[in-house]
């Protein structure tokens, strides 16, 4: 399912939820919705920057990849919980789609590409057998991230990928995710060309996007 809300994505998204964004490999946060998710989830940016200094020698080498982010309770954009610890905080779902933003971005096709690897990378990551994990993530804050989310979406085994054939799931038992109009910003990839990439991988996410 593809539903579309108007508003802002980092204030429409209840708790807990996961809002997922199109990222470079340079561990930069620093225009559009990326940057107003580090304004609000400064933990966020930090776990960030520090999963893609791994990869400074090659940062390329990131694309096509995904990475899951638990945020921390005493950020600003979960201070509407921050005292209430039976509600869960939010989480952040990363796409490495374009090496560089702004004018050295990468071409549209580049990033269509890699925003499909990199969703199927997402959706092995939380919905795999949690015995290979370890063969997607050597990250232990990352594979904490994933362990916690699917706990707290009651990922459970009825949801695995190996299960059933594809269109045979209900809406009800997939992940809701929200998202803004990834890569048709600082990415300038046509929105209609990311949508039907989304269209083809929507066997686990149900997608709500966000438009200002
Ligand atoms: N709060 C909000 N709620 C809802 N929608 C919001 C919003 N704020 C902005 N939008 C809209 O969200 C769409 C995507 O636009 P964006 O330019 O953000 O994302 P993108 O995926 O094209 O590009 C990724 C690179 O942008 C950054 O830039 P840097 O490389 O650091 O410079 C990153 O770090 C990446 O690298 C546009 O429709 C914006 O109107």
């Amino acid at each position: 399912m593809i539903k579309y809300l108007k508003g802002d994505v980092l204030k429409i998204s209840p708790f807990p939820s996961v809002i997922l964004h199109s990222c470079n490999c340079q561990g930069r946060w620093g225009g559009g919705v990326a940057r107003a998710i580090a304004l609000e989830f400064a933990s966020a940016e930090e776990i960030h920057k520090k999963y893609c200094s791994n990869y400074q020698s090659d940062p390329r080498k990131l694309l096509g990849l995904s990475q899951v982010i638990s945020t921390s309770r005493g950020d600003e954009g979960n201070r509407a919980v921050s005292l209430t610890p039976s509600v869960e905080t939010k989480f952040i779902l990363c796409l490495f789609t374009s090496n560089i933003g702004g004018s050295k971005a990468d071409r549209p096709s580049s990033i269509l590409q890699n925003t499909e690897k990199a969703l199927k990378n997402l959706e092995a990551k939380l919905f795999c057998d949690e015995a290979d994990l370890h063969t997607l993530t050597d990250d232990r804050e990352e594979l904490q991230a994933i362990l916690k989310l699917r706990s707290t979406f009651d990922l459970n085994k009825d949801r695995l990928v190996s299960q059933g054939p594809e269109g045979d799931r209900p809406d009800s038992s997939k992940l809701d995710i929200y998202l803004p109009l990834i890569n048709s910003g600082i990415f300038h990839t046509p929105w209609d060309d990311t949508e039907h990439i989304l269209k083809r991988n929507q066997k686990y996410f149900n997608y709500n996007v966000v438009v200002l």
